[in-house]
């Protein structure tokens, strides 16, 4: 059965075969001045500067982005709990975070289309889902090693009330994040047919080994998986360092149909336990958008970046790898 043409295949069409995802959200804010050492990460800025939050959507759209990702990565219910928010503070947040992005897309669009001055297409908003790693705030996004304490049913129940929050709010799609492990994905894509998410998802996983899944799993189980599930429009990978990519792509078109994704890190290093960036290898913009046009070329259609990589390395890669439609 082929696939079904959705939002997402439309978007990748008039893209010319290769849509961009915006760069690293955190990133961009902490570079605008917000203070994000915080558990709640990018999210804190949820309560302390909205405005900002849509400011830099704008500026990732501005650069080219045909997907923008909320600022949700880090937000959920009980994160904000332990903030003293109360559960309905914490939903109104969470809706907050697609309502931000929705803005920006709806008023950059509006004016574009009324003063158009190159090639835009009009962006979908991807609901940020992080990790359950990524709610403990320890590292675990990048080692998948949760504790004999986490089976699936405690995934589920994770991430069931804030994917119900998300989807009322009314975003294009949702993006799962630095998935780490097998039992995850699995979670997520009972969750998907559970609730009957009628939004396509994008499934990204992580890897520290630029073989396997970051728990040591392999691709090609985390893939039999996600395979099964006709919610899931694309699986990639993000926050993974970029020199990982071109061979994690060929892997991935051994074992899966669906539509790739890829948005890996600055090359630079996550210490989850001192949490800063160690300086590794790095890729500048023009490195990382020349190993970009490979990874279209080896059959990546949604590309973009994740932590480390900025406005400017979105406006790169737009350049690169789209052939969009003439000016409307
Ligand atoms: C640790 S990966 C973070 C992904 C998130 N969408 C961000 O860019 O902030
Ligand atoms: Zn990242």
């Amino acid at each position: 059965m082929g696939v079904r043409k959705g939002p997402v295949e439309d978007l990748i069409d008039r893209a010319g075969g290769c849509a961009v995802i915006d760069g690293g959200f955190a990133t961009q804010l902490e570079l605008e001045g917000a203070d994000i050492t915080d558990p709640l990460w990018s999210a804190v800025c949820l309560i302390s500067d909205p405005d900002l939050i849509r400011r830099v959507h704008l500026q990732y759209l501005e650069a080219g982005a045909d997907i923008i990702v909320t600022s949700s990565y880090q937000a959920t219910i009980p994160g904000f709990l332990s903030r003293g928010l109360s559960i309905e503070a914490g939903e109104r947040l969470l809706q907050r975070s697609v309502q931000l992005a929705l803005e920006a897309r709806d008023s950059f669009w509006k004016a574009h289309l009324r003063a158009p001055r190159r090639s835009y297409d009009r962006a979908l908003v991807a609901a940020s889902v992080g990790s359950y790693g990524a709610y403990l705030a320890d590292g675990s996004e990048y080692s998948g090693r949760y504790g004999p304490d986490v089976g699936l049913e405690k995934l589920k129940d994770f991430h069931r009330r804030r994917l119900q929050i998300f989807v009322g709010a009314g975003p294009d799609m949702l993006a799962f994040e630095t998935i780490p492990n097998k039992i995850e994905a699995q979670a997520l894509v009972e969750l998907l047919d559970e609730e009957q998410i009628q939004i396509p998802s994008l499934i990204c996983f992580s890897s520290v080994d630029g073989e396997h899944v970051s728990s040591g799993e392999s691709f090609a189980d985390c893939l039999e998986i996600v395979n099964k599930s006709e919610k899931v429009a694309a699986v990639g990978l993000n926050c993974v360092p970029p020199q990982f990519i071109e061979h994690l792509i060929c892997q991935f078109k051994k074992h899966t149909d669906k539509l790739i994704a890829v948005y890996p890190n600055s090359g630079e290093i996550w210490d989850g336990r001192a949490k800063k960036w160690l300086p590794s290898e790095c890729y500048g913009d023009e490195k990382f958008t020349a190993l970009a046009k490979r990874w279209r070329e080896c059959g990546a259609s949604l590309v973009g970046g994740c932590c480390r990589t900025t406005p400017s390395t979105i406006r790169s890669l737009s350049a690169a790898l789209k052939s969009g439609p003439p000016l409307s």
